[in-house]
């Protein structure tokens, strides 16, 4: 099977004027495409390791080719894919080059649907063909199909085999070709019932055509594929014939927004882009709510319409804690918060010695939350001066005042990253050693010997980050103590939702857990977890149970830090280290509408999520652990 790696980035634009409009009022009937390179170059953040795009031109004559595609991997792949669709373009006079009505009969990619999508991690099977979007041809129009998502089922076995089984035959065993035949066949259906009817009313030739054309209802295809979907997605899909969707999971676990004007109607992933390009105040932009569709037909009208029931509502909070952009006003005063929320047990970690520590970040994700840290810091220090100044029991003088109000908060620049890339979501091997070299530091940034160093980073999942760099570096400085501190709480089990979290053996908090268990003479526990895993192999996942949570449970936070800590340190370490993460309750404090917390709690959103996660325990155990 296809591993699990589909966090990535979507990007839909629909013009809803000809192109010659585009041509007169903005210079170009390029717009389309030109903002789409916008909206994918800005969820950049959502995927590295390819991209690809998807062009539908409305109306096209029989014979003439109406729809586009173009991926590439690696990560340049976006300028790559505009490249190579903008080489279409090179030779043309300037005169044709600003003909709308010649682009529009003459030139791929001159279009008026336009679908892109970002490719986060390569997969165990690899390689170009595995980039969205995917494509299905057929020689009725309406039946062609391009699908891009940002997703992960739990249970695309049960789907395999329930689908061979009635006879249909996935050119692949992987989740998006399985989805594409899904989807595919249900659109065939669709289409054919709707060439029956106008049989039945006498149309003939392209009377039929333009019946069906007129008449599709994708909220059909959307509703009767999607049901048995477990996990977290976001699909986009175009069909030859124009209409445009988008449909969300009822958990509401991976986010889309949208928006439309008299124009051009837009969807990606993420709200801010949309707003930057498209220059659109935050409130005009909606999201996409939780089991709902986005349609547009081929005449350019826009509706939402629920498909499936809204479930326990989960939307995953590692999107507003790392994976999307910190831009969002949202998403923004969140990441502050977790950062201000730490501030107490940060404080306890430097024995309130402020004047004798200097305040950091890893670049570049945690920035935003060492922003409101440093704001937690402040309002600390000020009610220090406040009750410095009162217990002088007199009216201070001047060079008490200027001494007290003199101390300040200590912030530097100390971790510096060369490369503006994310390690995280780069693939396996490599990202151990992008880890190792990726970072830097200031030099002469903190008194060596007299101060401590907190450095707060967003999280903290193999822990790669810390021991193959950041520990060994920041220790180069000199410090007397250094505090890491995760805005995020402790990353104890897998995703399996679309955020690439490794497997169970390369958690570090696991591995800290098991390390505890061991230490204690408490291998029982594994052994009983293990047991009761493999017991409930077999029986339906909805009754399925996470006893890897007994792994966890006779430690608390801290046990597991300090474990982490002795892991995670490399030999020779001259600085006394410790972690400080936020508790589960601060997440939710400062991420209310952001419920989906499964990586931290083990709660996991839907019964597929269960049961990978009781497999990739037993796996663990029979694999790497030996009793
Ligand atoms: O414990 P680990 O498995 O090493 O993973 C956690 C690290 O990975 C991420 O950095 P990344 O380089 O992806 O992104 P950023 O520059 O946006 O912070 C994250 O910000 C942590 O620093």
């Amino acid at each position: 099977m296809e591993e699990l790696k589909h966090e990535c980035g979507v990007a839909m634009i629909r013009l809803l004027k000809p192109l010659e409009y585009y041509e007169q009022k903005y210079g170009t009937w390029m717009y389309g495409l030109n903002k789409l390179y916008l909206l994918m170059e800005k969820q950049h953040n959502r995927g590295q390791e390819g991209a690809g795009l998807a062009c539908v031109k409305l109306e096209a004559n029989p014979g003439e080719e109406y729809m586009f595609r173009e991926r590439a991997l690696g990560s340049g792949a976006i300028t790559e894919i505009f490249d190579t669709v903008q080489s279409n373009f090179k030779d043309l006079t300037k005169k044709q080059l600003h003909d709308a009505e010649y682009a529009k009969s003459v030139l791929p990619f001159a279009g008026e649907v336009y679908m892109g999508h970002l490719r986060y991690s390569t997969t165990g099977k690899s390689g170009i063909s595995y980039v969205h979007p995917f494509l299905r041809r057929n020689n009725w129009r309406a039946k062609n199909l391009a699908l891009c998502g940002n997703f992960n089922m739990t249970n695309v076995d049960e789907i395999f085999a329930r689908i061979t089984a009635i006879g249909q035959h996935p050119r692949k065993y992987a989740d998006t070709y399985i989805m594409l035949e899904q989807v595919g066949h249900r659109l065939d259906r669709e289409v054919e019932r709707l060439f029956n009817l106008a049989e039945a009313e006498g149309l003939t030739g392209m009377g039929v055509t333009h019946y069906i054309e007129d008449h599709i209802d994708l909220a059909n295809v959307l509703r009767t594929s999607s049901k048995e979907w477990d996990g977290g997605y976001v699909i986009c899909g175009l069909t030859g014939s124009g209409e445009t969707f988008a449909v969300r999971d009822p958990w509401g676990i991976r986010p889309a927004f949208w928006y439309q004007d008299e124009e051009i109607a837009v969807l990606a992933s993420e709200r801010p882009v949309i707003q930057t390009a498209l220059n659109v105040p935050a409130d005009s932009v909606k999201e996409l709510m939780p089991g709902q569709a986005l349609l547009i037909n081929k005449a350019g009208k826009l509706r939402t319409t629920q498909i499936n029931k809204v479930r326990e509502l989960k939307p995953c909070s590692f999107e507003r804690i790392y994976f999307s952009r910190g831009s969002d006003v949202d998403i923004y005063k969140e990441r502050k918060l977790l950062g201000e929320k730490l501030v107490p047990n940060i404080l306890k970690a430097i024995n309130n010695d402020v004047d004798h520590t200097v305040f950091s970040f890893i670049p570049n994700t945690a920035e935003v939350a060492f922003y409101g840290m440093l704001q937690g810091l402040d309002d600390y220090l000020n009610e220090e001066k406040v009750r410095q100044i009162a217990s002088l029991g007199h009216n201070p003088n001047l060079e008490e005042l200027e001494q007290i109000l003199s101390r300040r908060i200590r912030s530097e620049k100390v971790a510096i990253k060369d490369i503006k890339l994310r390690t995280f979501i780069a693939e396996g091997n490599s990202r151990n050693d992008l880890a190792a070299h990726v970072y830097d530091i200031t030099y002469g940034s903190l008194v060596p010997g007299v101060d401590n160093l907190v450095i707060i980073d967003d999280s903290i999942v193999r822990g790669t980050t810390l021991k193959q760099s950041i520990i060994g570096i920041l220790d180069r400085l000199n410090p007397k103590k250094i505090v890491i501190v995760s805005s995020s709480p402790q990353v104890r089990y897998p995703d399996y939702y679309g955020i690439d979290m490794a497997k169970m053996s390369e958690f570090i908090a696991f591995k800290a857990a098991i390390e505890l268990l061991k230490d204690r003479d408490m291998k029982d526990v594994i052994a009983a977890a293990y047991r009761k895993s493999k017991d409930q192999v077999g029986i339906p996942k909805e009754q399925m149970v996470n006893y890897v949570k007994e792994i966890y449970a006779p430690f608390t936070d801290e046990e597991i830090s300090a474990k982490m800590v002795e892991l995670l340190t490399p030999a020779g370490t001259k600085a006394k280290v410790e972690i400080v993460y936020q508790p589960l309750q601060g997440l939710h404090e400062a991420c209310p509408k952001h419920r989906g917390d499964w990586y931290f709690s083990g709660d996991y959103p839907t019964p597929g999520g269960v049961k990978l996660l009781n497999n990739a325990f037993i796996d663990y155990i029979e694999q790497v652990y030996q009793f």
